[in-house]
């Protein structure tokens, strides 16, 4: 099939290498040049893994390839995707700009039958906005249909060649078969395409990333009662998710949850539904809990150094909003870093991917290091954000001769805090009992 993926980040990289890997043939359009330039010449603009090969093997077949115009990149087409920013507007509902924006380009210059698919997360009502915005200038045929898209960053590859489920919101059979074609060789192994209406596929996106992020939250609140009752959160995770109707998966406590989409998605349903008169109150609170839990571990910090975090120097590791990406959007770590900047403190962060979206962000409010060992040097503790795989099982030897003092707050668990005792180390996580107190 002939395929255009409008918008070029994440998901429409992702979205585009895949579809071409099943032998389509994929036009890329971006409105950013420079990096239409680079992918056109084989640099890839995102980190995710295996994503890559996928991508030079690919452009290599001339099965995909990258363009800044829209009529070129779509004139061939029979599906058009739109994997379009919907970032929040100033009120917190999803920013539908670039969507109508397109959408109305598109109506322009549409000659015969498409396809147009809503792959951004748009709120209920959006397939038809797109329909009345393509409407408005097109005397030709057409149909908007609605698939979220639900992979993951850092797992983006197989979550998208191998998904739980495809969902697919369309009333026309035309489309419904056309979609159906596309995404066969994607859940042969029985995973099902679930076809539905347009306004139930937009709701389950945010249905789905609501659930979840209301999962992890309670999990948080469960870790905050573990500190306070003497109960440890590692214990409690594994003795509920055992239990098949809760499931192991998400029930990891932290520093919140950041990323492009659970929060902004969040917010967009509490204010989808705060427009037709519904007050979504665990969602509230579940926006309200994270908030807090971003800066969860800066009243142990600060207790520990006496309340006095002037000139004191911290080693931060992980800015990634969660590992295997070099995502930084909504990173808890750049609330750590905010907050321990505010005390008067100085940070030295490593991550092993995001380091450069850092730099162009905060520019050098802190500083960064070659290696996670080159940020302990003269630290007074350390800081972990981010459960990279490199950290958890760490040179502990190498941590304690450069930290000036043998202590680490932990965001995201990684440690077993009877080895960290024996390590002698002060340790504070989320939801278990500190390590050596009495330091
Ligand atoms: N990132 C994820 O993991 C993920 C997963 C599922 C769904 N989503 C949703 O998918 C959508 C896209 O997210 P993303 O993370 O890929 O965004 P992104 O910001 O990484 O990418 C968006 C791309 O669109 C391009 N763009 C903007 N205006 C354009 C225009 N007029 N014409 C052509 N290109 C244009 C930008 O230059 C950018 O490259 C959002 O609605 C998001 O909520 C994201
Ligand atoms: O047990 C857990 C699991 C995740 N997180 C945090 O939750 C956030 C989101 O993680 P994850 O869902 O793995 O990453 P995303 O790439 O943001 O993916 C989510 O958002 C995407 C965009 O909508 C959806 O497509 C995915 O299905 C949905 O999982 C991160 O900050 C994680 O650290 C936890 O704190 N505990």
């Amino acid at each position: 099939m002939k395929i255009a993926v409008i918008g070029t980040g994440y998901v429409g990289l992702v979205t585009g290498t895949c579809f071409a890997e099943t032998g389509n043939d994929v036009v890329c359009v971006d409105i950013d040049t420079t990096k239409v330039q680079k992918l056109s010449n084989g640099q890839i603009t995102i980190y995710e893994p295996g994503l890559e090969k996928l991508f030079l093997r690919n452009l290599k077949e001339e099965r995909l390839r990258f363009t800044t115009d829209l009529e070129d990149g779509i004139k061939e087409a029979q599906i058009i995707f739109l994997a379009l920013p919907t970032p929040p507007g100033e009120d917190g509902s999803a920013d539908l700009k670039y969507i109508l924006g397109v959408s109305d380009q598109l109506g322009k210059i549409l000659k015969d039958y498409k396809v147009i698919v809503d792959k951004s997360t748009v709120p209920v009502g959006t397939a038809e906005k797109v329909h009345a915005a393509i409407k408005k200038n097109c005397k030709g045929e057409f149909d908007v249909v609605s698939n979220p898209e639900f992979l993951r960053e850092g797992v983006a590859v197989d979550d998208f060649m191998k998904p739980d489920r495809v969902v697919i919101g369309t009333s026309s059979d035309r489309a419904r078969k056309i979609m159906n074609d596309l995404y066969l060789p994607f859940v042969r192994q029985g995973n099902p395409i679930i076809f539905m209406d347009e306004r139930s596929a937009e709701l389950t996106k945010y249905a789905a990333n609501s659930f979840l992020a209301t999962k992890i939250t309670f999990m948080n609140e469960v870790a905050q009662l573990c500190e306070r009752l003497g109960a440890d959160v590692d214990m409690v995770r594994r003795g509920i998710g055992s239990d098949e109707r809760i499931g192991k998966r998400f029930l990891f406590p932290g520093i919140g949850y950041g990323g492009s989409c659970f929060p902004k998605d969040v917010q967009a349903l509490v204010k989808s539904s705060q427009e037709v008169s519904y007050d979504f109150r665990i969602l509230n609170a579940v926006m309200d809990v994270n908030e807090k839990q971003k800066l969860h571990l800066m009243p142990k910090v600060k207790k520990y150094f006496k309340d006095n975090l002037k000139g004191k120097h911290f080693a931060l590791w992980g800015l990634a909003f969660k590992p295997n990406t070099d995502d930084i959007r909504e990173a808890p770590a750049l609330y750590m870093i905010d907050a321990l900047l505010k005390e008067g403190a100085t940070v030295a962060v490593f991550d092993p991917e995001a380091m450069n979206n850092v730099k162009q962000l905060i520019g050098d409010k802190v500083t960064y290091s070659e290696s996670q060992y080159d940020a302990l040097e003269n630290a007074d503790a350390l800081i972990i954000a981010t459960e990279w795989n490199e950290f958890r099982t760490p040179n502990f030897l190498k941590i304690v001769t450069s930290l000036k003092n043998k202590v680490i707050f932990d965001g995201r668990n990684l440690f077993d805090i009877a080895a960290i005792r024996e390590l002698g180390f002060y340790y504070e996580s989320i939801g278990r009992a500190p390590a050596n107190p009495t330091k």
